[in-house]
């Protein structure tokens, strides 16, 4: 072979394995480079679970909103179990403590009716339970503590009545928003109420718009806005004195446009005559719904009552109700309180069920009510 061919030769054997080599160097960097971000990445991310991202997406929801993140329901509702048994285990334990005398005479019937009404449960159901409680006893003969708690929960369970409807009308019908109208005395509770109900619909993915319809005073709409900034909805206002059913039908109005779930409708509560509450509520609760059509009704009235009021309180209630068809009862300040037996009471006379009960001032403060909850939170 001539010297030229075999140098070209060689020349191109070095050529193809320094070009091989170089490359094979390229890769090899390139994946050590990626394999290094990757530690790098999983340092700084740690394991990340879905509950994890889906934890964090919330959060970013919520600050793009600028408003805050409510607690999770489970660990709330202990929280709010353990404020009501706080203030109103009195109630429970002094039953308890009653119905396991020895010698059960009349006096300790006596003391048993005393305690009852003492917490507000009212005088006919006060003598219902405890005629149920004798006739039961007098079954039972001897009584151990554990039998003792478990009837006085039966009864008292039976009473708080477990089979009214207590859920709220946050769907609306037709793919119209639902209506909630929120009624009460002034000081009740109202604006902290529809402040907390939004709380708890945004958490469950719920679209809600407010409408301040309390336009007695400029500070209630005020109030009502900063609930709603709170949890990132918008309130519908207008100039104080304004006809509060025009600011009912355009929360409705508005609320229709945007597509919510639920507009909910903050009212004022004076009491200076029937007549013009009535009148008042009256015509908030017909013209609010008229631009969603024929047919379509209010879907909920909630009455928002003062747990410590007493028998004032219900003196109230049975005006509202009176004024504008209550669906359902929020007991508001059952923390403040060892009158828990006052559940009964406005249950019985007004004959709608407790839907929700308020436990403190903060936003997370609100509680589903359920009769079996109720009565173990008493007996705790
Ligand atoms: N302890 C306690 N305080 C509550 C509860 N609910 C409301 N409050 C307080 O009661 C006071 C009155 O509440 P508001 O929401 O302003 O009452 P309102 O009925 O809207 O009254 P107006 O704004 O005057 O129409 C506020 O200080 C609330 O923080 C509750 O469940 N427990």
């Amino acid at each position: 072979m001539d010297q030229p061919i075999i140098l070209l030769i060689v020349a191109a054997i070095v050529f193809a394995l320094v070009v091989g080599v170089g490359i094979s160097l390229r890769v090899n960097a390139r994946k050590k480079g990626l394999d290094d971000r990757r530690g790098i990445d999983a340092e700084v991310t740690g394991e990340l679970s879905i509950d994890d991202v889906a934890e964090a997406v919330e959060k970013d929801k919520a600050e793009a909103r600028g408003s805050e993140v409510p607690t999770e329901p489970a660990s709330r509702l202990v929280r709010l179990r353990e404020r009501l048994a706080k203030s109103n285990s009195g109630l429970g334990r002094g039953l308890l403590n009653l119905l396991s005398r020895d010698n059960l005479d009349e006096s300790a019937w006596e003391e048993i009716e005393d305690t009852l009404i003492l917490a507000d449960v009212g005088v006919e159901p006060t003598t219902e339970l405890v005629d149920r409680l004798r006739e039961r006893v007098k079954v039972l003969g001897t009584r151990d503590p554990e039998e003792v708690r478990g009837l006085l929960r039966e009864e008292l369970i039976k009473l708080v009545d477990p089979t009214m409807d207590r859920s709220l009308a946050d769907t609306g019908k037709d793919g119209d928003p639902s209506v909630i109208l929120v009624v009460g005395v002034n000081g009740a509770g109202k604006t902290t109420t529809v402040g907390k109900i939004a709380r708890v619909l945004v958490a469950e993915d719920k679209s809600v718009l407010l409408g301040a319809a309390d336009t007695f005073r400029a500070a209630a709409a005020e109030q009502l806005s900063t609930w709603g900034e709170r949890v990132g909805v918008e309130t519908v206002r207008k100039e104080e004195g304004a006809d509060p059913a025009s600011v009912a039908y355009s929360a409705v109005e508005k609320g229709q446009a945007d597509g919510s779930d639920v507009v909910l409708i903050d009212t004022a509560g004076r009491l200076q005559n029937k007549r013009g509450l009535m009148d008042e509520l009256g015509k908030v609760k017909r013209v609010a719904t008229r631009p969603l059509g024929e047919g379509h009704e209010i879907d909920e009235v909630l009455l928002v009552l003062d747990a410590t009021t007493g028998q004032n309180g219900m003196q109230q209630a049975k005006v509202f109700a009176e004024a504008v068809d209550i669906t359902g009862i929020v007991l508001t300040k059952l923390d403040g309180t060892a009158k828990g037996g006052i559940v009964v009471a406005v249950q019985r006379e007004l004959g709608v069920p407790v839907k929700l009960i308020g436990l403190g001032e903060g936003a997370d403060d609100l509680a589903p009510f359920t009769a079996e909850g109720f009565v173990d939170a008493l007996l705790d």
